[in-house]
């Protein structure tokens, strides 16, 4: 089972790696385009608080979604590594001038700022990466778990959880996951052609 989750791991970052410069930039245009219309259709929540990631691995590209969003007033939130657990997540506020530091990974976070982090409970929207996504809402991720065992979380303490949402390019789309017990499913996938709802 890890195995194939492994294989299919490598075969899709190669795909998504293999997306030119110019195809990156219209993919994050059009999620730009698209979560705007599915914040449209939600029962606005004002100024609601969305959990987003910072590029990496060519990844769909957030930052003109980030952009946009901040110019609509709305308060984000990046993943951060928690220090002490090194396994969880916590969201701290990503504004334009946060101060920033790279994780283990190199990926941009906001330095420790124990004022500025959303409680897990408080998030309304969490748009995650993934490596890839399958026709019934699973996702598989880089395979750190930490979403995963994030979003556990909320099932422990017993909060509503955000509405879940994976951001991903066309090409990494499967038919069918192998899926683990710990697996929490997506109540969407948006990709630049089109808004997948479970
Ligand atoms: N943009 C983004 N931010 C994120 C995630 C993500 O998937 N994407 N994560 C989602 O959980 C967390 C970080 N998880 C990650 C897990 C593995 C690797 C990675 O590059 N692994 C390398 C091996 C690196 C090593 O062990 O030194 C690899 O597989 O090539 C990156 C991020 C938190 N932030
Ligand atoms: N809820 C959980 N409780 C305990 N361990 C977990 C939980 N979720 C995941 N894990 C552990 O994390 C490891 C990686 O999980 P998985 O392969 O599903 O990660 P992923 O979804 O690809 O990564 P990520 O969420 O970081 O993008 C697994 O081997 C599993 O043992």
């Amino acid at each position: 089972m890890s195995e194939k989750r492994a294989l299919i791991r490598q075969q899709i970052r190669k795909a998504r790696n293999s997306l030119s410069k110019f195809e990156q930039k219209i993919a994050a245009e059009s999620l730009k385009v698209n979560f705007t219309q599915h914040l449209k259709q939600q029962k606005t929540i004002k100024n609601a608080h969305i959990g987003i990631y910072f590029s990496n691995d060519a990844e769909l590209d957030t930052s003109l979604l980030i952009k946009d969003l901040w110019a609509k007033n709305h308060p984000l939130y990046l993943p951060v590594i928690h220090p002490f657990n090194g396994t969880t997540l916590y969201f701290q506020r990503y504004e334009e001038n946060s101060p920033m530091r790279a994780n283990r990974y190199g990926i941009l976070e906001p330095k420790l700022n124990c004022s500025q982090i959303c409680p897990l409970a408080e998030l309304d929207y969490l748009l995650m990466p993934l490596v890839a996504f399958d026709d019934n809402g699973n996702r598989l991720g880089m395979g750190g778990g930490f979403y995963d065992k994030t979003l556990a979380r909320y099932e422990k303490e017993n909060w509503q959880k955000p509405q879940l949402i994976g951001l991903a390019h066309q090409c990494q789309h499967v038919p069918s996951l192998p899926v683990e017990s710990w697996d929490v499913p997506l109540n969407y996938i948006i990709t630049p052609q089109k808004i997948y709802h479970w």
